[in-house]
């Protein structure tokens, strides 16, 4: 017989007149707590009086016993001295509007029941099966609440406590919406709450079914932008007041219930969106394994950068003279543009906010206008949105960012430094004012995460202008730093275009041996966001020593607390040899770890094809980045002469500094049968280039993580990469001896040393077949998703919110 008091929602009172154990201290009864005892065991065991009036008649609102009326009487009278049995009348009647209530109760049940299995009907049609499913017991009977409960907890739930079967089964179709930790750590507070069994089926909890089904509305409170300790979950919800501890978690766990938008998203708010991009088309969602969801730790993000693959990424030349080198970033737009998907899949809601640089054909405008001031001038934005692989989407249009998707960074100083401005002082706004799927994030239970330089001045806007004025409270802002050899670098007049109270110019002002006293953006994002990301574990150690913080290691030291580094994953959709669209035409082929041998040939002969190679079995070395210092563009330059020696081909594709640019053009033209030097920004070729090549170099002189490295290994190509930063970290050097490893590292940014790293990877490839194959197949087999990036960025998303 399935006992109520199963639940551990449910407080115990073991009720048999013996062992009877309430505590007077646990639940402050008041003085007289064992008034029943006086209860002559006739009326006790023929009406099972004792648990419908402890159960129905003496638990307050707040958990306290509370005495129904007949009870009352025989209590006064007790005090009074009197043991007069009680009266029948009296008892009857209690036990009648008892009945009633276990009527209502379950009837509510069997709602729920009836809402689950319509669920699990719709999502069997819809969700792939496959999961493990051994951690969700299947138990026939269970309410969702015991069976996390017993998951935790097998011995004690062996006693049988479990609760009618007119509640459906926990399906695994289910777990996303009940997150296993969330469900645990409500048990856990649950554990030190104060027990009552209720060893008898019939008597119902204390509910009023009316006020259960309103607040089952609390569905809302799972996704509450408040921070979740001030959310229901909260002890002291009003739910929990009402109601009686023992009842809130059955209307929480139904307010979780997958509902059918949440199929198609996890996101639960957005509403009809989410059937509109559901997925199917996508060839990988089927192999696609659902990373663990964040639980209880869900919360809106709404990552800021200045460009996001595919719609944005710096590829041209950049005249920017704000920072110390002209460079431009590319990486960011890959981050960009992978990330939020991998939050989004944890069940986060998303946004990316960027510049509105085109038009873009899958952003429709909002409507939505808004004036900002920037140096004095006013500007009006608008704000144009699209909602895609769960992710939304925000571009932030104003004249001034027209035109410039080629020139992110290009410009005068000042011009840049504006852009900047407006586009940090609209995106801060942006949770308030731009409904996604009709609903805006708001400020509660919100994270920015911030990139670089360029949207370094939002976490300081979100100081300035809300959290010191009691708004956004509970707004946070992580600053991810990709590059610190960019910082926002400028005169200290510069300040004055910022537009920030005059107090904050101490934020900015840095001194350095280069810059002498300055006007310093990073400085002042460092200093003001909750949390500092660095894109790699090596890069986060470097960024504090004098050569890799490049002036700002100070800072970053006396931040160290907030610093975390995270290595990048890759979009394992658009840069996967088995999907890649690069790889569907013009002879090139899709390939996988199984076909790797002929797939990559064919795209080896593809590749020499389309570049006018002589086509035949030679090691390809490729080469992708921005012509610059920073990729050790000079050390290639160095090592040609050896290169061209040897029975190889050299592919270079990049653009960047005109002279490195030149340096190119001019090894083609010397070499014509063995070089090509491609000037251009094209991910077309980057695509094929890294799957005709069989080797990627990366001679960076400083990488803070590296993405292409990550594309090559992916694709069965072979890394040679001076070790530093995310090189490093992600290129674990072949160790023949132990067939382990997945490409060659040289440690100092030396043309010779590249040169013998390099000269024992084409050893290998040329001698040591079996060893060359197990160094692609690792490579291949790595789990490079972010995925795992985007736990960790959780994790500190989730510091970031509980630290005042
Ligand atoms: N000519 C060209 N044509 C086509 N595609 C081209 C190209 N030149 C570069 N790319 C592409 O641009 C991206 C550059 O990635 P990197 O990691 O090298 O980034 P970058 O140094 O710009 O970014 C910074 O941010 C990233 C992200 O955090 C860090 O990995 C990195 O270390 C840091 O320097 C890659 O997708 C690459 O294929």
């Amino acid at each position: 017989m399935a006992s109520i008091g199963s639940s551990p929602l449910i407080p115990r009172c073991k009720t048999e007149s013996s062992s009877v154990i309430l505590n007077s201290r646990s639940y402050h009864y008041g003085p007289r707590l064992p008034f029943f005892s006086n209860l002559p065991r006739k009326a006790l065991q023929s009406t099972r009086f004792g648990s419908l009036g402890l159960c129905n008649g003496l638990i307050s609102s707040r958990g306290q016993l509370r005495r129904t009326k007949p009870l009352r009487a025989i209590d006064k009278d007790s005090e009074a001295g009197d043991t007069r049995d009680v009266s029948e009348d009296a008892l009857q009647a209690t036990i009648e509007k008892s009945k009633k209530v276990l009527a209502m109760q379950r009837d509510l049940l069997q709602q729920i029941a009836e809402r689950r299995k319509l669920i699990s009907s719709i999502k069997s049609t819809t969700v792939d099966s496959g999961e493990d499913e051994s951690s969700y017991e299947q138990g026939d009977s269970f309410f969702p609440n015991t069976r996390i409960i017993d998951d935790k907890n097998s011995a004690e739930n062996q006693k049988g406590r479990t609760l009618s079967s007119t509640v459906a089964p926990f399906t695994k179709e289910q777990k996303p919406e009940i997150p296993p930790s969330a469900a645990i750590k409500e048990f856990s507070e649950r554990e030190n709450e104060p027990e009552i069994d209720l060893l008898n089926e019939n008597v119902p909890p204390q509910v009023d079914p009316v006020k259960q089904s309103k607040d089952s509305s609390l569905v809302a409170d799972w996704s509450n932008p408040l921070p979740s300790f001030l959310s229901s979950n909260s002890k002291a919800s009003p739910l929990k007041d009402e109601m009686g501890v023992n009842l809130e978690k059955p209307s929480l766990q139904l307010a979780k219930l997958p509902t059918l938008k949440d199929e198609n998203k996890v996101n639960s708010e957005e509403p009809s969106l989410q059937l509109v991009h559901d997925g199917k088309d996508d060839p990988l969602k089927e192999e696609a394994k659902l990373p663990p969801l964040a639980g209880a730790n869900v919360m809106n993000v709404i990552l800021v950068a200045a460009e996001c693959a595919p719609w944005s990424k710096t590829g041209a030349l950049c005249t920017s003279d704000i920072d110390v080198l002209r460079v431009l970033i590319g990486g960011l737009g890959d981050v960009a543009g992978a990330l939020p998907k991998a939050l989004a899949r944890r069940g986060h809601r998303v946004m990316v906010a960027a510049p509105h640089y085109g038009n873009y054909a899958e952003a429709k405008d909002t409507g939505v206008r808004k004036r900002y001031r920037v140096a004095g001038q006013d500007f009006e934005v608008a704000y144009f949105q699209a909602y895609i692989d769960g992710v939304d989407y925000v571009f932030i249009d104003t004249h001034m960012f027209h035109h410039m998707e080629q020139k992110i960074y290009g410009g005068n100083r000042v011009d840049i430094l504006r852009r900047m401005v407006l586009f940090c002082k609209a995106a801060v706004e942006v949770p308030w004012h731009v409904p996604c799927g009709g609903v805006c994030y708001g400020d509660g239970n919100l994270a920015f995460i911030a990139n670089d330089w360029h949207t370094a001045l939002l976490p300081v806007y979100l100081k300035a202008y809300y959290r010191d004025n009691g708004l956004m409270t509970y707004t946070r802002s992580t600053l991810v730093i990709h590059n610190i050899a960019h910082q926002g670098r400028g005169p200290v007049e510069d300040f004055f275009l910022v537009d920030l109270p005059e107090h904050y110019i101490d934020l900015f002002k840095l001194y350095d041996p280069v810059g002498g006293e300055h006007f310093n953006i990073f400085a002042a994002g460092l200093k003001t966001a909750d949390r500092i990301v660095t894109v790699s574990h090596g890069y986060a150690w470097e960024l504090k020593t004098s050569e890799g913080g490049w002036g700002l290691h100070g800072i970053i030291n006396e931040n160290d607390w907030k610093l975390r580094g995270i290595v990048n994953g890759i979009d394992t959709k658009e840069w996967n040899p088995q999907y890649d669209v690069h790889l569907t035409t013009d002879g090139y082929t899709n390939y996988s770890l199984e076909t790797l041998q002929t797939g990559k040939a064919q795209c080896k002969a593809a590749l020499q094809k389309e570049l006018g190679l002589p086509i035949r079995d030679v090691p390809i070395i490729g080469f992708i980045g921005r012509l610059d210092q920073q990729k050790g563009v000079d050390l290639i330059a160095e090592a040609i002469p050896w290169m061209v020696g040897q029975d190889v081909q050299l592919i270079m594709l990049g653009t960047g500094r005109p002279d490195l640019e030149q340096m190119l053009r001019q090894f083609e033209i010397q070499h014509q049968d063995k070089v090509r030097g491609w000037v251009g920004f094209s991910v077309k070729t980057a695509h094929r280039i890294t799957a005709g090549a069989d080797i990627l170099l990366m001679p960076s002189r400083f990488e803070p993580c590296g993405l292409n490295q990550l594309y090559a290994m992916n694709y069965g190509t072979v890394p040679v990469v001076h070790a530093v930063g995310g090189l490093r970290d992600t290129v674990q050097p072949f160790n023949p001896f132990e067939e382990s490893g997945l490409g060659w590292t040289f440690d100092s940014a030396e043309s010779g040393k590249l040169i013998h790293a390099l000269g024992n990877c084409l050893w290998t490839y040329r001698e040591y077949k079996k060893s060359w194959e197990g160094l692609q197949r690792r490579g291949m087999m790595q789990d490079l998703s972010w995925d795992k990036a985007a736990q960790n960025y959780e994790e500190v998303l989730v510091a970031a919110k509980y630290q005042w």
